[in-house]
């Protein structure tokens, strides 16, 4: 598990200021979840931390590393969980051990070492399009973890999924995250998705394009142990929290 700084990141894209002085921390082992408003520069901020762009001004740190337009250092793991359809699921989940140089086989039997915990046993040989959304996505989040052991950058990981097994996807995350020990970062905009999964609530508000950039406007932290989650939904502190993000998001 490692601890992210985001320090005073402003980015923009032409004249068009996206993110302002975007500050916030994510402690060591916690689901941090960053909440807001479909355009606000969600996208755009985990572009910079995952490295894959420089941001205008400020830093991100990893353990105190600085990794500022770095790539590579974290799993970043997009809306669609694009799956290689021609890979069996074995050769898609072990893809990232194999790219950073680990033989064929090797990957592939240290990642089937994974697969009864990610829930994916006996599916090591199947194509994707023969798993459900499910057990897609726990393929995916099983790669990207293979990727980067101690940070996971999640984008709206469930959104594609029913609310069936939404709600058993988040059950099966917060078990796993809890015993693989990482630290998350999850993009939604699913305001009862954050309060189920999150530690720490960051909420973002803004409007880019009405010349309004977007910043960091408060935070929320979730009290309730990760295992009684299940039942959260039902409690007074949830709604109470509820009305907290709500009134931060404006
Ligand atoms: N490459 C780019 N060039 C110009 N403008 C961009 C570029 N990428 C994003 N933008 C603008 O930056 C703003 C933030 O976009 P971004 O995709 O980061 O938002 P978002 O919060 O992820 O949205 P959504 O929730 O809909 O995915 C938008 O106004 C968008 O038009």
């Amino acid at each position: 598990m490692a601890r992210l700084e985001i320090q005073g990141i402003s980015q923009g894209f032409g004249e068009v200021d996206v993110l302002r002085d975007v500050t916030f921390d994510v402690e060591s082992g916690e689901i941090a979840c960053l909440l807001g408003p479909s355009g606000c520069g969600k996208t755009t901020l985990f572009h910079v931390i995952s490295g894959l762009a420089s941001p205008r001004a400020g830093r991100v740190l990893l353990d105190d590393e600085d990794i500022t337009g770095r790539p590579g250092r974290l799993s970043y793991m997009l809306q669609k969980d694009l799956l290689l359809q021609h890979k069996r699921i074995i050769d898609n989940v072990s893809l990232p051990l194999v790219l950073r140089g680990v033989p064929v086989e090797e990957a592939r039997s240290r990642a089937a070492e994974l697969f009864g915990v990610f829930g994916l046993e006996g599916t090591e040989r199947r194509w994707p399009s023969e798993l459900s959304g499910g057990m897609r996505q726990r393929a995916a989040l099983l790669r990207s973890y293979l990727f980067s052991q101690d940070f996971m950058l999640l984008d709206e990981p469930f959104s594609a999924l029913d609310a069936f097994t939404k709600a058993d996807m988040h059950t099966w995350f917060l078990d796993v995250v809890e015993r693989m020990g990482t630290t998350a970062l999850v993009v939604t905009h699913d305001i009862d998705e954050a309060l189920t999964l999150a530690d720490e609530v960051f909420v973002m508000r803004g409007n880019p394009q009405a010349g309004e950039p977007t910043g960091i406007v408060g935070s929320v932290r979730i009290e309730c142990l990760r295992s009684e989650r299940n039942a959260y939904a039902l409690t007074e502190g949830f709604l109470e929290n509820k009305r907290r993000l709500l009134s931060l998001l404006g």
